[in-house]
């Protein structure tokens, strides 16, 4: 029995000439929410597709549950829920009219689609015009809509696009309790960073169609370790003494230090010394990298 609710192995699409997924192996553990990380044009969709068998890959390439894609293509998309760009939803249906007749097309008894609207938190809105529903509301319907025939496998691709701070914390939350409490395997797509970094167990970050780095979050955060910036009046002088108390620089600009951050205690002890030694120092804060800064470290330590 295989440990993945998603395994590729080494896994290649082009669009004509252009090669848009090169070598990409996958390892999506079961249980895990998987954040698949990447800059706009990564091949994010794309891989998403050819998981869900709308795009065709070579044979052998991608396993689902253990089970090779192509040679088991019903029983394989059974186990799969999906969202991917806008969710299709009747605008001139309620929310639990949708959900009926997602469930009359699946042969699912009705009461499912109660069932959903709970699960998705849209009780309360079940029989108001899903038109009139907010893009959260949309989109939680959407995974509402995926679940119905409870598959064990939910790929969603961006799914907090476009969404309020309100609307990101209520998908972030579904996810969670899917996964915790519902035994679902999550693959969620993204380009923000910080996004990926609050729900994921694990992240595989892909650019230009080349996975960069696969591991569980906790080992993404050894790589990601935080910064302390400091803003001071004489950068120079200032750097000689911080690497003279042992700190490592990591960047300098005219006004700003970055060492790593430790702890909020030795900022102050940081803050301390340089205002003892006559050093003006006008704002201390911990700042995380960016995509882009990550991917120069990935690259660096590879
Ligand atoms: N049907 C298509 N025909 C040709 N090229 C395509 C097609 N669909 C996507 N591409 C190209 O493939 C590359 C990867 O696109 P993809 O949508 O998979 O990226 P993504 O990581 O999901 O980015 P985004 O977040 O912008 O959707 C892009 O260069 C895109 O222009």
């Amino acid at each position: 029995m295989s440990n993945f609710a998603i395994e590729t192995v080494g896994l290649n699409f082009n669009f004509g000439r252009q090669a848009i997924v090169k070598d990409l192996s996958l390892q999506v553990p079961k249980g895990s929410i998987y954040g698949f990380l990447g800059p706009n044009g990564a091949g994010k969709t794309t891989t998403i597709k050819i998981l869900l068998n709308l795009l065709k890959s070579p044979a052998d390439r991608v396993f689902i549950f253990g089970k090779e894609i192509n040679s088991n293509r019903i029983a394989i998309l059974k186990r799969i829920g999906s969202l991917v760009e806008q969710p299709a939803i009747y605008g001139h249906l309620s929310g639990k009219e949708n959900l009926i007749n997602r469930c009359l097309l699946l042969g699912i008894k009705k009461s499912k689609a109660d069932e959903m609207l709970a699960l998705v938190g849209l009780t309360d809105a079940a029989d108001k015009k899903s038109s009139k529903y907010s893009l959260g509301m949309k989109q939680r319907l959407g995974i509402g809509l995926a679940l119905v025939s409870d598959p064990k496998l939910l790929l969603l691709d961006e799914p907090t696009n476009g969404l309020d701070p309100n609307g990101i914390i209520e998908i972030r939350n579904l996810m969670i309790e899917l996964t915790t409490k519902h035994n679902k395997t999550i693959l969620v797509s993204s380009h923000l960073l910080a996004e990926i970094e609050r729900t994921a167990t694990h992240v595989g970050i892909i650019n230009k169609g080349q996975l960069l780095f696969q591991g569980t979050i906790q080992e993404l955060q050894l790589l990601n370790k935080p910064l302390l910036e400091i803003e001071v009046n004489n950068v120079a002088g200032a750097s000689i003494l911080i690497q003279e108390k042992g700190y490592e620089i990591v960047t300098k600009t005219d006004s700003k230090i970055s060492v790593p951050f430790v702890s909020k205690t030795e900022s102050g002890t940081i803050n301390t010394f340089l205002i003892q030694n006559g050093f003006t120092v006008t704002s201390l804060s911990q700042q995380r990298k960016d995509l882009e800064n990550l991917f120069l470290d990935i690259t660096k330590t590879n």
